[in-house]
């Protein structure tokens, strides 16, 4: 067992940090994306099983750890947490952001994006999720709403 390492890991509020009643969102296999939750991600944060967020991307890091040239306790520092805030401030090269391919795994799953996608049709087409995301983000931003990274805001008309 890993030790658990980080315990600034951003509160959802959203239930328990364990497998116990949460679900883990996945595409199916041909859509070849797979998208976890903050709260799939945030138990990730052992020393032996280390996930991280960049930009809305899911990162397993556990193999880099002792690779890292700025040392391995930054990054655990950020395990199973949002990391991108950290990333950039360090003012990483392009060789760095192209290492972070290596270690994708998949996308955050946006929770907001529930309220305009049936989550039956995200579980049953790939397809489906894609249009419907699509029509749904089409209707949000025609109606002046903005999305940023985590949340969406209403700009003023
Ligand atoms: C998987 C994600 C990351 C990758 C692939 C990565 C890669 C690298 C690489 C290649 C360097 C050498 C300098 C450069 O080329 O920019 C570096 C330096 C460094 N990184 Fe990261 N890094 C990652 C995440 C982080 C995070 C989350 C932090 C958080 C603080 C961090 C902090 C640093 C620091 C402090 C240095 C040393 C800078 C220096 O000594 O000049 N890195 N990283």
């Amino acid at each position: 067992m890993g030790e658990e390492i980080n315990e600034n890991i951003l509160n959802t509020g959203s239930g328990p940090a364990n497998n116990t009643g949460v679900e883990e969102v996945s595409e199916p296999a041909d859509c070849g994306v797979k998208y976890y939750t903050l709260e799939d991600i945030r138990i990730h944060n052992l020393s032996n099983d280390t996930w991280l967020i960049i930009h809305d991307k899911v990162y397993d890091i556990t193999t880099f750890l002792e690779e890292h040239p700025g040392g391995e306790e930054v990054l655990l520092e950020q395990a199973g947490a949002d990391a991108t805030e950290s990333f950039e401030d360090v003012g990483h090269s392009t060789d760095a952001r192209e290492m972070l391919e290596q270690y994708y795994i998949g996308e955050l799953h946006m929770h907001f994006l529930d309220h305009v996608v049936d989550t039956s049709y995200r579980r049953n087409s790939c397809r489906g999720h894609v249009s419907l995301l699509h029509v749904g983000t089409q209707v949000l931003l025609s109606a002046g709403f903005q999305f940023s990274s985590h949340s969406f805001h209403r700009e003023a008309l």
